[in-house]
């Protein structure tokens, strides 16, 4: 299976009053051709900079370091006109909330036109066309009436599934949600995020989902990225890290999942990430001892794909005829 996309060592600053503060050190992951990747972690722990910075919508953060290699292309490089360009047309976004990302004094229809128009010339007809059938594969009951109307018109649920089909306008070949249904009711949540799924696998599609919920990780996604305070410090098949997690970070976020994980831990502090020479879980971590304030833990890749930085990981019982060890 090919990488779609390519994250390596990515680092990103923040720019604050009389310095800068790194958001994300050292973040790493790939997605392949057709799978699905979740990106979990408590607030502030870095997900959204790591989306966004991949499609160059993290300002006013900086990148600092590392590389976004999408298709073969370098984007952390990119100019911004080649980027325009590849905003849409081959990655598509879809953010936490739909208002934010629809224009409250266009009806639906003219900005239809001006996502498609802005990439390739069509007629309006054919424009109409193609919005028509997109607003239906998203389950809208009355395409045309959506399209003449206006987004104040619509439901949250509605409205997400208007900004899904804007995003799939011109067939990305990636993507990204950032929350795309946290803005939702709950009832509501599930169907967009079912149709979703079904629209990337149909389309032959990858997409890169961030969410706080763990459950939509072991229901929606192939693989997962786990990241505490700015680092990944899990990676690999939801199978393997949610069923034989070698982290205790992800250890906690898995005994937390019955409650919101927002809630599970206090945001982690910049100061305390700024200066954190060792892992940043340590302060927290039952099992941190002197060398995980000291030494920044590797990632440490075990069977294919599955990647963990921890100095002490958890189900290491490893037998030998001199006893058990650690
Ligand atoms: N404009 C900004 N200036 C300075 N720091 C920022 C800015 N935006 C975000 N941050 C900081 O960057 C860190 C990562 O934020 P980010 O939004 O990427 O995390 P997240 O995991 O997506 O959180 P959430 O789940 O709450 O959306 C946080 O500590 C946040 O306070």
């Amino acid at each position: 299976m090919s990488e779609v996309l390519s994250v390596q060592g990515l680092e990103v600053e923040f720019p604050v009053p009389g310095g800068a503060f790194r958001v994300l050190d050292d973040v790493s992951f790939s997605v392949r051709d057709n799978e699905i990747v979740g990106v979990v972690g408590e607030s502030g722990s870095g997900k959204s900079t790591t989306v966004r910075s991949v499609i160059q919508l993290h300002k006013p953060a900086r990148i600092t370091g590392g590389s976004v290699v999408f298709n073969g292309r370098e984007l952390h490089r990119a100019a911004p006109k080649e980027l325009r360009r590849i905003r849409g047309r081959e990655i598509g976004f879809v953010a936490q909330s739909p208002f934010d990302a629809l224009n409250p004094v266009l009806r639906i229809g003219k900005q239809f036109e001006n996502v498609i128009r802005a990439h390739e010339r069509a007629s309006r007809g054919e424009i109409r066309a193609r919005a028509l059938e997109l607003l239906a594969s998203t389950g809208i009951p009355d395409p045309a009436r959506t399209l003449d109307g206006f987004p104040h018109e619509l439901s949250g649920g509605m409205a997400q599934r208007t900004v899904i089909a804007l995003a799939l306008s011109l067939g990305p070949r990636l993507l990204i949600a950032d929350e795309p249904t946290t803005a939702l009711d709950l009832t509501v949540q599930r169907q967009v995020l079912d149709l979703i799924r079904g629209l990337v696998r149909e389309g032959q599609r990858s997409m890169l989902l961030v969410t706080h919920d763990l459950g939509v990780v072991a229901n929606y996604c192939d693989r997962v990225v786990v990241m505490y305070s700015g680092r990944v410090v899990e990676v690999g098949d939801v199978a393997t890290v949610f069923g034989d997690p070698r982290h205790p970070y992800t250890r906690t976020l898995l005994d937390a999942a019955t409650t919101d994980i927002r809630a599970a831990a206090p945001k982690s502090s910049p100061a305390k990430r700024e200066t954190a020479p060792g892992c940043n879980f340590a302060h927290r971590c039952p099992r941190a001892d002197g060398v995980c304030a000291e030494e920044r833990p590797p990632l440490t890749v075990t069977d294919p794909g599955h990647g963990f930085g921890c100095h002490h990981p958890l189900s290491i019982e490893v037998t030998t005829s001199a006893g058990t060890s650690r």
